[in-house]
């Protein structure tokens, strides 16, 4: 039998980093590349985080936060395009990458019970896909085979995420680096990751690093 294109097909990739080092981009390119799904650990903190909000909840407090989600699930669909995330029939996809929940997502990211409500449903997911965020290499999927973990310089990555929102790169690098600072806990590269630099590469660029070592 041939031998697959890439040896990752059945398997777990981890593509671990700090935020907006490009994480969704490039873990979308490559699993459109493998033909397999790919899945935004960060959207189900982020979920957490906008229905604490809504409910107006002190997003430190686990109890009230896990009983609310317990009370109305939430659903990761993880799509090679894309990552949706429902709540009964809501999407709440496109409410997640706000300031608002950029702002209170570190909070609830640090309750060890949400954690484990998110690693819960991550480990539960049908391989392979690739899976993005902070700690997949490291705590939730610690025998992938294939571990990257993507960096870039905080200006960097505020110019880029500027393109996207209407705010100002030193405002948006403040924020990133405040919220770098607050995932410093689960934001470590695993020791066997492939650290990227992207800064000098373009996301096609990062893409194909990554795919070179698939083979
Ligand atoms: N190497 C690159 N060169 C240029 N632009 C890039 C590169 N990587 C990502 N981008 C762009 O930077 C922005 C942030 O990327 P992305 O949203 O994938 O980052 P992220 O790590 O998933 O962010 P977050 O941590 O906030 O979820 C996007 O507009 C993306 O297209
Ligand atoms: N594995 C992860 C993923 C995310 N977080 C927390 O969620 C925030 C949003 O993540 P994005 O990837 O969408 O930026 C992030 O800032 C972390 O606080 C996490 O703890 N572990």
């Amino acid at each position: 039998m041939a031998r697959p294109r890439y040896t990752a097909l059945l398997m777990i990739v981890t593509i671990d980093g700090v935020a907006a080092s490009g994480k969704s981009s490039v873990s979308s390119g490559v699993a459109q590349a493998l033909g397999v799904p790919y899945v935004s650990s960060g959207l189900l903190y982020r979920a957490a985080t906008l229905l604490g909000l809504e409910a107006d909840l002190d997003l430190r407090g686990a109890p009230d936060l896990l009983n609310l989600l317990g009370a109305h699930p939430v659903r990761l669909e993880p799509l090679a395009g894309g990552n949706r995330v429902w709540q009964g029939e809501r999407d709440l996809t496109d409410d997640l990458h706000s300031t608002r929940v950029d702002r209170g997502v570190s909070v609830v990211a640090a309750l060890p019970e949400v954690r484990e409500w998110v690693d819960a449903q991550l480990r539960a997911l049908p391989e392979p896909f690739v899976a993005e965020g902070r700690d997949m290499g490291t705590n939730v999927f610690p025998h992938a085979p294939h571990k990257f973990y993507l960096t870039a310089s905080a200006r960097i990555r505020a110019e880029r995420r500027a393109r996207e929102r209407p705010e100002d790169v030193p405002a948006i690098e403040a924020d990133l680096q405040r919220r770098d600072e607050l995932d410093t806990v689960q934001s470590a590269p695993a020791p066997d990751a492939l650290v990227i630099d992207t800064g000098p590469l373009d996301l096609q660029g990062v893409i194909d690093t990554i795919l070179t070592r698939l083979h």
